[in-house]
């Protein structure tokens, strides 16, 4: 399995993407940038689709999203989970169907839950008692789902886990609040209980937690007369070569429906469709040492600073025999902690003006990306069959200034 998009392929030395050179895209639109194959991204949409043809698959936004993501969302057919007020106002500005969204968050605020409903939001995933109380305040007819934490311990970085007991997230199954909350929502006038949900944890690569997490919400469903599981997201992908391959989204659906029957069935995948779309290209500065210092760093990935993420970087402009060396491709923020990619193996000619590729940054990196140390984010430009288009400007110091006072 590759770990590049699709479209990808390597002429002398030289990345491709969507049919164009590396070289060519780094001069249009300057590093760092995410170039985001949307001929895969589509083709990951659709493998999703494939997989659950009966059910409905809600793209998780918060791996990344932008208006035009929604609008091929939304041509493709699939539905979208926001978790704040500024992914609704982005799902709004795509012209997402508001029927196909779904609402998350663990604390949602009543500004947030009215906009929500006068959108006329498909579903609102009730995540506390505090929050059913400022849902219902608003007096409002409204689809609601109840977020579950079903007591699976996910294996991945805790920090991402989020179905153990001890969670900030949902009601607990075990202490019997998830069965106070159903008893809750349908005791209250305007709430239709439309199903229940839980999502365990992301970055996740083998099936038994998902079916675990599945087979106790179908059994609580059962138990409650409730009809519809959406299980969320969490997937993983691999993020260097030779790391372990993840299930399909295939798999992981059997998995799923082998557990819950009949009952209708959601997902919410984000990594696994946007992670592997994506190259972030660098250009290289300084060369010292062991250290590659490119032009971009922790404010556009600081996955590596926060969970020790790994990934893996080629020179993507040339053609280089000079023998390998290990180095660590490191940013250009004022923390020794801002390292891209450790000791990883490139060219010892490697020299300033190199564009470096780092794959697999789809997921959780513009998303996540800061201006720390007052660096503007990168922009994301899609390639497709032999064109380039900007979907997301790259910032200026100029947008950063202007909120100031
Ligand atoms: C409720 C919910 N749904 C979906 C997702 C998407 O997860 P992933 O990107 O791992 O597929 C997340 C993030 O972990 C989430 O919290
Ligand atoms: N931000 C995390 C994933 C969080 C998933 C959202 N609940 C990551 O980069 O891996």
């Amino acid at each position: 399995m590759t770990i590049w998009p699709r479209t990808a392929t390597w002429t002398s030395g030289e990345l491709h993407l969507g049919g164009l050179p590396a070289t060519e895209l780094a001069q249009r639109h300057g590093t760092p940038a995410y170039l985001l194959d949307r001929a895969d991204f589509e083709a990951r949409c659709r493998a999703w689709l494939d997989a659950l043809p009966d059910g409905d698959v809600h793209y998780g936004g918060k791996a990344f999203l932008c208006p035009e993501v929604v609008r091929w969302l939304a041509d493709l057919g699939l539905s979208l989970d926001v978790c704040t007020g500024g992914e609704l106002a982005v799902a709004m500005a795509g012209g997402m169907p508001p029927e196909r969204v779904v609402f998350h968050g663990n604390n949602k605020s009543l500004d947030e839950l009215r906009r929500a409903v006068e959108w006329g939001i498909g579903c609102i995933v009730i995540d506390s008692f505090a929050e059913l109380d400022r849902l219902t305040s608003l007096g409002a007819r409204q689809r609601v789902m109840i977020r579950v934490t079903p007591g699976v311990d996910a294996a991945t970085h805790k920090a991402i886990a989020t179905g153990g007991e001890d969670s900030k997230f949902g009601f607990s199954l075990s202490n019997g609040d998830a069965l106070r909350a159903v008893r809750a929502v349908r005791d209250t006038p305007g709430l239709e209980l439309y199903g229940l949900h839980s999502h365990i944890g992301s970055q996740l690569f083998d099936t038994e937690g998902f079916a675990l997490a599945a087979r106790r919400m179908a059994d609580f469903a059962g138990s409650v007369g409730v009809t519809r599981l959406d299980l969320g997201g969490g997937l993983g992908v691999a993020y260097r070569p030779g790391d372990p391959e993840p299930p399909t989204p295939s798999d992981v659906v059997a998995a799923l429906r082998k557990e819950v029957g009949g009952l209708d069935l959601a997902v919410e995948p984000g990594r696994s469709i946007a992670g592997p779309t994506t190259v972030a290209l660098y250009r290289v500065g300084t060369v010292k040492g062991t250290y590659v210092s490119v032009d971009g760093g922790m404010s556009d990935n600081p996955r590596p600073a926060m969970y020790g993420s790994p990934y893996t970087a080629v020179l993507a402009s040339r053609a280089s025999d000079a023998p390998l060396e290990r180095v660590d491709v490191v940013g250009k923020h004022c923390e020794s902690g801002d390292y891209l990619v450790r000791d990883i193996p490139l060219p010892g000619d490697l020299r300033p003006g190199d564009l470096l590729a780092v794959p697999v940054s789809g997921a959780y990196q513009r998303s996540m990306a800061s201006n720390y140390n007052h660096v503007p984010r990168p922009p994301v430009i899609a390639v497709f069959e032999g064109a380039d288009r900007v979907i997301v400007r790259r910032e200026t110091e100029e947008d950063l200034l202007r909120l100031y006072v």
